[in-house]
């Protein structure tokens, strides 16, 4: 039997993190990284020697993997030649003291610089003597903006011709994916040439290389590269290193360094179990059958007013729950609890969305797997004659709950409400069809992150759409089979304080099998829909002609519509009863994919004039 293989050193670069170097290797020694590049300029910016940063990463447990970046070395000049190695000299110096191995050098960007790959091997290989009578290996990286030197299938040859033990190259998943690079090439370059491997992952913009690099790359997972494809043919091909993240990122870059550093190393949990590499001990995803209930935590005067908006929807108090100030509203399949106990959270004061419950084909594992992800496990209240319910906290606080509700109800989460025997849905309400979430700015990626790993839901292409306050950008994460669906929603640039829309919306969408006698039975009890102008359907007409019955039904009843491929989805809104939570009646059909994001923007401008009508 073979032995499994080593666990594969993580290693995050200091540039990925927030702070001072000692924040940055603080941060990457608590999250359990094993090593990391130090990025010159945060040594530079460094009051502590290099012989004290040498000292405190071992204190830490953390290696130092690779120094970075020496820039505009190659095919030069004699004069900026002797220049450039006197400069290297320096650096190695400092090394020493240290005590890092591996020098990482960029592809030149330099005016001095000429195309001339001799030149560049023969230069290169003189640096790599240098080095190694120094004991240090010099990695050759090719910028995908370097002058000559672009793409890594370049380096390499250059790499090659050179032929120095000391000489290899360094894979930088960016450089090479953002230029659509074709991989093949990574698997001719010998195991012992392959110095270092860089991971950062990027949402696909079309955009200068540079630009696109320095600001908006994302840790693996969170963006749109396919970097399990790209790590395993950099196994394949024998790479032995740390698998590094190097991550510029504007947002990470003012964020907290600790949180930042474990959602950083997160997504190399997730990204390794992704390419089976010796891969960590975490339970599959456990499938998930759709959502059980959706909590939305209120205060007294908000719950009285999300309890009416329920009731007008149709919704039928069905219990309440026996240890708890929490009530279950029940249509078809759709559960929501009022939680009104008073000691939840201030922000969810004027009712939000506390909590989602997920069917999971087994929550124990679900659990572990959220555990073994770093997600924050929350303490369970359950008294001892009480489900107990496992969660764990979204990035944007949002407890997400295991439940088993079919298997044994009495013994599941219904069991706590006393068991009700489902009804006849009064407004035609037969389950929930998505719940939006609008995430805070900084947090956005890192919910796309702890979905797609924790629960095993798969992102969608993002879409971003012109609101009247702001441009939004949405990412739905679904299960496999599409029974659950969670919106994620965030503002395209950090707010600023003009914000007269509704902070933070959060949408419950439930679904029907019939929009209009949805809509007219719930106004017929009273439900706030809101009204749609004339615009709308002229536009509506304009686009899509659609035939005149149908148009006249939408516009009586103030429904939005999309269609894609064979598919329709029809949607109308009520009035947003506090001040984030709001409920749309959704039908959706022949597998339309989306939730309406094009009409988004009419929607929210119909919110603000019922908001001001109301005032
Ligand atoms: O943007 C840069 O300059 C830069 C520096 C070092 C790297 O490894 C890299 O990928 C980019
Ligand atoms: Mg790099």
């Amino acid at each position: 039997m073979s032995t499994p293989p080593a666990e594969r050193a993580r290693s995050i670069a200091t540039v990925c993190l927030s702070g001072s170097l000692e924040d940055k290797l603080t941060a990457a020694s608590a999250a359990g990284f094993a090593g990391v590049e130090i990025f010159e300029n945060d040594l530079i910016a460094s009051a502590a020697s290099p012989e004290r940063v040498r000292e405190r990463c071992a204190e830490l447990g953390l290696s130092i993997d690779l120094y970075q970046p020496f820039r505009d070395f190659e095919a030069v000049p004699g004069d900026v030649l002797r220049a450039n190695l006197r400069r290297a000299e320096h650096k190695f110096d400092l090394m020493a003291r240290l005590g890092a191995d591996t020098v990482l050098v960029c592809s030149s960007v330099s005016p001095d610089s000429v195309d001339d790959d001799d030149l560049a091997a023969e230069q290169l290989r003189e640096l790599a003597e240098l080095a190694a009578g120094r004991g240090i290996r010099v990695c050759y990286e090719a910028l995908a903006w370097g002058r000559f030197v672009n793409t890594y299938e370049h380096a390499w040859r250059i790499v090659r011709r050179a032929d120095h033990p000391a000489l290899g190259v360094c894979l930088d998943s960016f450089h090479i994916l953002s230029r659509g690079g074709d991989l093949t090439t990574i698997r001719t370059i010998p195991a012992e040439r392959l110095f270092f491997l860089q991971l950062a992952d990027a949402p696909r913009l079309n955009m200068d290389l540079l630009q696109w690099s320095r600001h908006h790359r994302l840790f693996p997972g969170q963006g749109e590269f396919d970097l399990a494809e790209f790590v395993g043919t950099v196994l394949a091909a024998g790479y032995a290193g740390p698998l590094s993240l190097e991550v510029f990122n504007d947002v990470f870059r003012q964020a907290d360094p600790g949180p930042a550093a474990v959602d950083a190393m997160r997504s190399l949990l997730a990204l390794e179990e992704s390419v089976a590499a010796p891969a960590p001990a975490l339970p599959a995803p456990p499938e998930l059958s759709g959502p059980a209930f959706v909590e939305l935590g209120a205060d007294e005067s908000s719950g009285e007013r999300l309890n009416s908006t329920l009731a007008a929807l149709g919704f039928r108090s069905a219990g309440w729950h026996r240890s708890k100030p929490v009530r279950l509203w029940q249509q078809g399949a759709a559960r929501i609890l009022v939680n009104t106990a008073p000691d939840q959270p201030e922000h969810r004061g004027g009712g939000a969305l506390a909590a989602i419950g997920v069917h999971s084909a087994d929550p124990p594992a679900s659990t572990r797997r959220a555990e073994g992800l770093l997600a924050p496990v929350l303490p369970r209240s359950a008294r001892p004659d009480e489900a107990d319910l496992s969660s764990v906290a979204a990035p944007d606080g949002t407890a997400l709950l295991f439940c088993r509700t079919d298997a044994d109800r009495d013994a599941g989460w219904l069991g706590d409400f006393g068991a009700s025997e489902p009804e006849a849905p009064a407004a035609g309400v037969t389950g929930i069809d998505h719940v939006a979430l609008t995430q805070p700015f900084d947090h956005f990626d890192e919910a796309i992150l702890f979905y797609r790993s924790v629960l095993g839901l798969r992102p969608a292409p993002p879409v971003e759409f012109a609101a009247p306050f702001g441009l939004v950008r949405s990412r739905m994460v679904l299960d496999r089979d599409e029974t659950v669906r969670i919106a994620l929603d965030s503002a395209v640039l950090r707010r600023g304080p003009w914000a007269p829309g509704v902070r933070h919306p959060q949408c419950v969408a439930l679904s029907s099998d019939d929009v209009f006698a949805s809509a007219r039975a719930m106004r017929e009890r009273g439900a706030a829909v809101v009204a749609i102008p004339d615009n709308y359907y002229d536009d509506l007409d304009a686009r899509l002609r659609l035939a005149p019955d149908l148009l006249a039904a939408l516009r009586e009843h103030s429904v939005l519509y999309d269609r894609d491929g064979d598919g329709e989805y029809l949607h109308f809104s009520v009035a947003v009863p506090g001040s984030r939570v709001f409920f749309e009646i959704v039908q959706r059909t022949n597998g339309y994919r989306g939730r309406g994001e094009i009409n988004a923007p009419v929607r929210m401008a119909a919110h603000r004039r019922r908001r001001l009508e109301a005032q």
